[in-house]
């Protein structure tokens, strides 16, 4: 019976956080969770056997020390016999010793269960994953794996930890509930009532601390599944200067998952009224009663004694001890088990939405969070076009940086300039540190040695809107938000006014951008600029690059830095985007990538780790061998039939 499916793991949120974490009425059960549960601990059901029956030696102590308490009291130490006294504590300390060695012996049954139930549930998992991917039009949602995979460990944790603990401490609560019948059934009468009714409290409070639970782990996912486009293009919010932006998109996610972990905190508070009426409560009753039974005959002075080590060392931490664990990491682990199971059950693919189907993970039926709200907080800071006076040639003095005090630094003492309008490309084998100086020459990391000024003013003196006016970084990995898509192509323009001929004349340099980056056909598909994207997830890497990239081509950046913005696409596209760049008025940098990118630059820069080289392509080849190693590499790389 297919359950939900992952590709809708959410309900319709709302605009009350609370409110859109409710779940809808056909997910309350967790029936497909104990069938999985179930379907994975069948085939270990000896293993599982076993360590029951070890189970029920440890739980000896708990059903014998009572009795062998009121026995030393009865018969030793109260009849001036403590020799007698000693020997049945003797008998005691035996039980528990018995109970150490049970204890030892169990794990190996334990682990022989917990362990491949691990294996199973990720291989079910990447399976289904790899499933919906090979039948529908996507690629594997790597995200959904890693947030699967850690959903597994959670359920291998949890059932390692309630086999261990409540296996143990249900025994016990058994054993102590069977002790005190068996030595005193007048006393098991006065516990029987609390301890049913506290029983029964905390399966009415299971099934609330459930419904918690579950609202807490899908807040969870949304989180996860708003917040993972946002950490993956983290280079470009910064470039952008979209931190306002970005978190308005996981604005409502943050607070409905803080509001459910609230919720679940104050339903997990409830656990303590049980263990007062089920343990404490019986407690005082017995010793509010024990003259009347000890004067009418009905016990011992050793019986209430032992009675009272029942109550005291068994019944009491066992009930607390169970609830803690059960209501905390059983219905964690129900929860869990229901998302899984929903997830590993293959379903059909859902169909596609336009010419963009959702991803596997892409909450289709949900609609997109806050649509992009224009730069809300971002507003003061909206970049504006600056005239910096003295020119826009960028220059590096003793530049050098380091990641940490005692790291090794990356740059070291480099002196560059670029011209204003130049094309330079940025060459250097892995590693050694292009991108870390896209993000220095762009002001976006603070140099640890030297400086660097832009038309002779230090970056650091030029205020946080002014430089990101000026300066833009496209990395490799693409911002894009949900929303229009002139919402994402307009992020760096300055806002028009209100009138309709700007609005017609901001349209105008976006759609002439997207043409000269050759993004014009990606954003026909998307539904031209009023064309809304739903989930940035489900664009290629390289659609969400030629976004980009187009965002900043329409920008009023004066120089603009590619760290491998064109990556994704195939040499023909890089070669359009990067001609349109190179054609864009003001400077442009370009950590290059492949040959042609550094055969297009008027002058390449390379970085070997220990001295800086600048040239033209031919004055490198000639003068630097790692130059020329790189260039092979390159040739073998992009025309391997050729042999270089
Ligand atoms: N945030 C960081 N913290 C610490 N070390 C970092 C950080 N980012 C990069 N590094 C290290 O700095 C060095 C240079 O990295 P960088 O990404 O700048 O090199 P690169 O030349 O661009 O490499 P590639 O061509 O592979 O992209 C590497 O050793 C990298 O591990």
């Amino acid at each position: 019976m297919p359950g939900p499916s992952l590709t809708h793991p959410l309900p319709n949120p709302g605009p009350t956080p609370a409110a859109t974490m409710t779940t809808p009425p056909e997910d309350r059960s967790t029936a497909g969770g104990g069938r999985l549960l179930w379907a994975l601990l069948r085939p270990r059901r000896r293993a599982l056997a076993a360590a029951l029956a070890w189970s029920v030696i440890e739980a000896l102590p708990a059903l014998l020390s009572g009795s062998l308490i009121a026995a030393a009291a009865d018969h030793g130490f109260l009849a001036g016999r403590p020799g007698v006294g000693l020997a049945w504590l003797g008998a005691l300390a035996l039980a528990l010793l018995i109970k150490a060695a049970a204890t030892r012996l169990m794990f190996p049954h334990l682990a022989a269960v917990t362990e491949p139930l691990r294996d199973d549930l990720v291989r079910a998992v990447v399976t289904a994953t790899i499933t919906r991917a090979a039948t529908g039009t996507h690629p594997p949602d790597t995200a959904a794996v890693t947030r699967l995979t850690a959903q597994v460990d959670t359920v291998r944790n949890l059932v390692t930890a309630l086999l261990r603990s409540s296996r143990a401490l249900g025994m016990s609560l058994i054993a102590a509930l069977a002790g005190l019948l068996v030595l005193s059934p007048p006393a098991a009468a006065i516990v029987a009532g609390p301890v049913t009714a506290a029983l029964l409290v905390f399966a009415w409070l299971l099934r609330h601390l459930t419904a918690r639970q579950r609202a807490l782990v899908l807040a969870d996912e949304t989180l996860t599944t708003h917040a993972t486009p946002i950490l993956t293009g983290l280079r470009d919010v910064a470039a952008c200067g979209a931190h306002d932006q970005a978190y308005a998109t996981v604005q409502a996610a943050v607070d409905a998952q803080a509001a459910a972990t609230r919720a679940l905190a104050w339903a997990g508070t409830g656990r303590r009224l049980i263990v007062t009426l089920g343990a404490h409560l019986p407690l005082v009753i017995l010793l509010l009663a024990a003259p009347s039974l000890t004067g009418g005959g009905h016990l011992s002075a050793g019986e209430v004694v032992g009675a009272v080590t029942y109550l005291v060392t068994g019944l009491s931490p066992a009930l607390g001890a169970l609830t803690g664990s059960v209501g905390a990491w059983g219905v964690t682990l129900a929860v869990t088990l229901h998302r899984l199971a929903q997830t590993i059950t293959p379903t059909p693919m859902s169909p596609a939405a336009g010419s963009h189907p959702a991803s596997p993970t892409a909450p289709a039926r949900t609609p997109a969070p806050t649509p992009a709200p224009p730069r809300s907080a971002g507003a003061d800071a909206r970049p504006r076009p600056v005239a910096v006076r003295n020119g826009y040639d960028l220059r590096a003095d003793r530049l050098g940086f380091a990641y940490a005090p005692q790291a090794a630094p990356i740059v070291r003492d480099l002196d560059l300039t670029v011209a204003e309008d130049e094309h330079l490309a940025v060459v250097g084998p892995s590693g050694i540190g292009k991108s870390t100086l896209s993000l220095l020459l762009t002001g976006l990391h603070p140099p640890t040695e030297g400086r660097i000024r832009l038309g002779g003013v230090p970056l650091t003196a030029i205020p946080e809107p002014e430089l990101r006016a000026v300066l833009a970084l496209v990395p490799q990995e693409a911002y894009v938000f949900t929303g229009t898509v002139r919402d994402n192509l307009a992020y760096l323009r300055p806002e028009p006014d209100a009138g309709p001929a700007d609005t017609h004349l901001l349209d105008a340099r976006l759609r002439a951008a997207a043409t000269a980056v050759g993004a014009d056909a990606l954003i026909t598909r998307l539904g031209g600029l009023d064309g809304v994207i739903d989930d940035p997830s489900a664009l290629s890497a390289g659609e969400r690059q030629l976004l980009a990239l187009a965002r900043v081509h329409a920008s009023p950046a004066r120089i603009v830095v590619l760290d491998e913005a064109t990556c994704h696409l195939d040499p023909a596209a890089e070669a359009h985007a990067e001609t349109a760049f190179a054609a864009r008025e003001g400077t442009l940098v370009v950590i290059a990538h492949r040959i042609s990118s550094a055969l297009r630059a008027q002058r390449i820069l390379l970085l070997d780790g220990t001295a800086a080289l600048t040239g033209t392509h031919h004055d490198l080849i000639a003068r630097s061998p790692l130059y020329a190693d790189l260039v092979g590499h390159w040739q073998d790389h992009d025309h391997p039939a050729t042999g270089g």
